[in-house]
């Protein structure tokens, strides 16, 4: 699914990380620990393409990400990647059923039943019209679960999803996205402190342990 080898990232002179490698198999859930700072969010950013990395090779589904220009990468992170972030991410100015469906629509496969279908999936199935200010942040999150679920990609990076939600929220959260991973056999990368959500992952990796260490 995803091999990455020798990943190293630096912001001017100060380096975050270096010799990472990485390995996850289809339908695998692995959970992402680390100190505050070490470079998790750096390191998902880089393997979703979304910031540079300064050296090292990421294959995705059998294809060398350094080997494809700007548009190729973009397509593939489409077709094939979901994100959730810590902070939501969600679009102010289009409803909860639009934020959803926007990865069909940037695909050219619009797909109304779908977009309803995870709609009640997660839960906000009746919420489809409101606009994201008008819903609470475990709600906001779980517009994001939906959005990063409803193109079926292969692999979803989460972000620390649950950080900024209290911890009833922040449970069930984390079970509607874990629910959601295993039901569409997706596999996930799922950076959190959280020790229960890392506990509910196939394999738990620590950034610290990464480098340089081939059998990660
Ligand atoms: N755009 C940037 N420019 C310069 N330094 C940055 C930038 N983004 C992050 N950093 C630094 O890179 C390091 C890694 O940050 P990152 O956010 O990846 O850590 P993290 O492990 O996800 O932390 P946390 O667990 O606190 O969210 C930190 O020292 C941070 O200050």
């Amino acid at each position: 699914m995803l091999l990455a080898r020798g990943l190293s990232k630096s912001y001017g002179h100060t380096p975050v990380f270096s010799g990472i490698d990485l390995l996850l198999r289809r339908g695998e859930l692995v959970a992402l620990l680390g100190e505050s700072g070490s470079g998790k969010s750096t390191l998902l950013n880089c393997l979703a393409g979304l910031d540079e990395l300064d050296s090292g090779s990421v294959q995705l589904l059998g294809q060398q990400l350094e080997g494809l220009n700007e548009g190729e990468r973009a397509l593939l992170r489409r077709q094939q990647l979901g994100f959730v972030f810590q902070a939501f991410h969600v679009l102010p100015y289009l409803s909860v059923r639009d934020n959803v469906a926007l990865p069909l629509l940037l695909l050219g496969r619009p797909d109304a039943e779908r977009v309803q279908a995870m709609l009640e999936a997660v839960g906000l199935g009746s919420l489809g019209e409101r606009l994201p200010r008008q819903l609470s942040g475990g709600q906001l999150q779980r517009v994001a679960i939906a959005r990063a679920l409803v193109h079926k990609p292969a692999l979803v990076l989460a972000d620390e999803p649950t950080g900024n939600l209290d911890s009833r929220s922040a449970s069930a959260v984390l079970d509607l996205l874990l629910a959601q991973v295993r039901e569409q056999g997706a596999a996930c990368l799922l950076v959190t402190h959280s020790e229960r959500a890392a506990e509910r992952a196939d394999r738990c990796l620590r950034l610290e342990d990464l480098m340089g260490s081939p059998s990660a």
